[in-house]
């Protein structure tokens, strides 16, 4: 593997800030982008030979000024033709610098994404739930796609327009001092006056105002798309959806803010620049009114009035690369700030359970997102075991910490005291490629990709084939459904209206875990959603899959779990019942109230008469 620390989540990394941090991600590439700049300075090289023809052709026509029949024709011409060549040629090699640029650029944008995508998926769920979706996004596309444009367009441009400068100016200085020097004078300046305005304190803490704006408008953007439903139903617009209005009015404000505070440096900079003349200008006469006939300077300072408008062209470059780097700088930091984030834990030798068991030894469990100051225990001393292929099964009221028992099988978050064993080896010391291996988990809401129903359900196995694909469909009872969409297996879902009810989305998530076919098992609701047509077939396909297996199910419904071999009652982060369904409804606890009103459901029905009945089955 070639030099590819550079993004890696080091301390090391985190050090670098800045244009240098910048370079540290393109030096990824450094072969392609030292050809490029190489590249690139020959065609500004090039690019300076038609000033040199002019200059010599007007020697020569100087020379002869008296009689301009006597000056060399053949000479002119030859100046002539390498002042088109050059152009060309210079036109070749920027071509070709800019290819190289460009193929290192969507090298780097590759991996660079690549591991963001990666590292992402590494993180704990805390980060994840900390985070907004928006925010996430603007990183992974707008950041990374800045950096791109650094690396393939700046970046040549940048070595462009300190390469010809500088030769523009050590020809000058070579030529004439002094005028050289009233060209560089306000050039200096007007860097000097761009450095202290932009890259000051104030120019950073307005490009982070830049992203922290530019990324809440994405969220509340992304929020606003995403709940629709209630936007429409409560009558919500852009303006009263409020969030996203403040967003959008922030995003404003620190623009008009931004503008007004760039206003009067720009005008300065850009006046200066573009009256390099009005400094060469009185220096260049003063200097030619001291020496009248001496016609080589008048010859000099003809060639400084060509050149000098040419520097602003250079220097306008700089300035916008300045302005764009300050915000790519930024975006690069925001990337960091991902790559900082610390992984779940790896063991260093990572332990293979024997058997499939799952044990809560006194799991205590805080979510980190919380404010500290209200945060409280989401589970208490949580204590159990799962016997290896029997189901066991969590109820309780809602918010009493079912899902977050089951979330902690497979670490989406680690248990603050206490531990978790699968075959009596504690899951922190497991591997989570091994745990994922081992552990399925049918959501309570179920996530279909973008893709088509086939590769939906092969996310449970990569290798899975086609055959396999279609056995586990019909054993969760989804294949005659999807043998009626308008492409069968190959339908790509979300595309062209397609989509599946709750139940039937439902139905391919256990098609993916059959097809995964892991020996632990965690349901969450997976019943949910279901209509009495689909909940039958769910329990149909349930049945196939937890056949041998290791189950924790959480189900609202008490009479799908009446089998179960071991219910458990949590109530405020507790466990406070355990038990089978006959023993626990003897109790006359928690469990036996529950039992009552889903009894109580089971007869109700609506009816104009009746008073509705407000039932907590779970
Ligand atoms: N991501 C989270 N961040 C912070 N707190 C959370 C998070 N998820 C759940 N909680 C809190 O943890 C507690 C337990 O929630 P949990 O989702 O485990 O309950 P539940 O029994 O599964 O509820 P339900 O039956 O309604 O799904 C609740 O107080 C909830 O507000």
């Amino acid at each position: 593997m070639k030099k590819v620390k550079i993004l890696n989540n080091t301390a090391e990394t985190k050090k670098k800030t800045g244009i240098s941090r910048l370079l540290e991600i393109a030096g990824e590439k450094r072969g392609l982008l030292i050809l490029s700049g190489i590249l690139s300075v020959i065609s500004t090289i090039l690019m300076f030979v038609p000033f040199a023809a002019v200059y010599f052709i007007v020697a020569e026509l100087l020379k002869n000024a008296a009689n301009p029949a006597l000056s060399d024709m053949a000479l002119i011409r030859q100046w002539g033709l390498w002042a088109i060549l050059s152009l060309l040629g210079s036109l070749i090699f920027l071509y070709g610098g800019t290819m190289a640029s460009h193929i290192a650029a969507f090298r780097i944008l590759y991996s660079l994404r690549i591991r963001l995508a990666q590292h992402l998926a590494k993180l704990p769920m805390g980060y994840h739930t900390r985070q907004s979706s928006g925010a996430i996004k603007k990183t992974l596309e707008l950041s990374v796609e800045k950096i791109e444009g650094f690396i393939a367009h700046q970046l040549p441009d940048l070595i462009g327009a300190v390469a010809l400068p500088v030769i523009m100016l050590g020809t000058m200085f070579t030529l004439d001092r002094s005028m050289a020097l009233a060209c560089a004078v306000p050039i200096i300046a007007a860097y000097l006056l761009q450095s202290i305005v932009f890259y000051g304190e104030k120019g950073k803490a307005a490009m982070k105002q830049h992203h922290d704006a530019l990324e809440q408008m994405n969220a509340a953007g992304v929020e606003y798309v995403r709940g629709m439903p209630a936007v429409k139903v409560f009558g919500l617009t852009a303006k009263t959806f409020l969030s996203f209005h403040h967003a959008i009015t922030d995003f404003r404000d620190w623009a008009v803010e931004y503008t007004k505070f760039c206003k009067r440096p720009y005008i300065i900079f850009m006046t200066i620049l573009t009256s390099i003349l009005s400094f060469i200008l009185p220096v260049g006469i003063l200097l030619l009114s001291r020496q009248p006939d001496n016609q080589a300077f008048a010859l000099t300072f003809m060639l400084f009035l060509v050149l000098a408008p040419g520097l602003s062209v250079p220097m306008m470059k700089l300035m916008y690369l300045g302005g764009n780097m300050r915000l790519i700088s930024e975006g690069v930091e925001r990337i960091d700030n991902i790559f900082a984030q610390k992984p779940v834990v790896e063991p260093e030798v990572p332990k293979t359970p024997k058997s499939y068991s799952i044990e809560f030894d006194h799991v205590s469990f805080s979510y980190d997102n919380q404010d500290a100051a209200t945060r409280s225990e989401a589970l208490t001393c949580v204590a159990f075991s799962a016997k290896e292929k029997e189901m066991t099964a969590l109820v309780g009221p809602s918010g009493s910490g079912k899902s977050t028992i089951a979330n902690l099988i497979p670490r989406f978050w680690d248990v603050t005291s206490g531990s978790i064993r699968i075959g009596g080896v504690d899951i922190r010391e497991m591997g989570t490629e091994k745990l994922m291996e081992i552990v399925s988990f049918v959501f309570q809401d179920v996530h279909l990709f973008y893709d088509t129903i086939e590769e939906n359900i092969r996310m449970g196995r990569r290798d899975a084939t086609a055959a396999q694909v279609i056995e586990a469909a019909k054993a969760a009872c989804c294949h005659e459904f999807i043998e009626r969409l308008p492409q069968g297996y190959q339908t790509k879902i979300g595309e062209g209206g397609t989509y599946l009810s709750g139940g039937e989305a439902q139905r391919v998530a256990i098609a993916r875990a059959i097809l995964k076919n892991s020996p632990i098992l965690v349901l969450d609701e997976a019943t949910a959603f279901a209509d009495p047509e689909n909940e039958a077939k769910i329990q149909e396909g349930l049945r196939t899959l937890i056949r041998g297996k290791t189950v924790i199910i959480i189900a609202h419904r008490l009479s799908t779990i009446r089998e179960a071999d071991q219910i458990l009652v949590v109530d405020g982060g507790q466990i406070v019942e355990t038990g089978k369904c006959e023993d626990l409804v003897k109790q006359k606890g928690l469990y036996h109230r529950m039992w009552e009103a889903h009894m109580d459901a089971g007869a109700w029905a609506l009816s104009k008469d009746q008073k509705t009945k407000v039932v907590n089955a779970s």
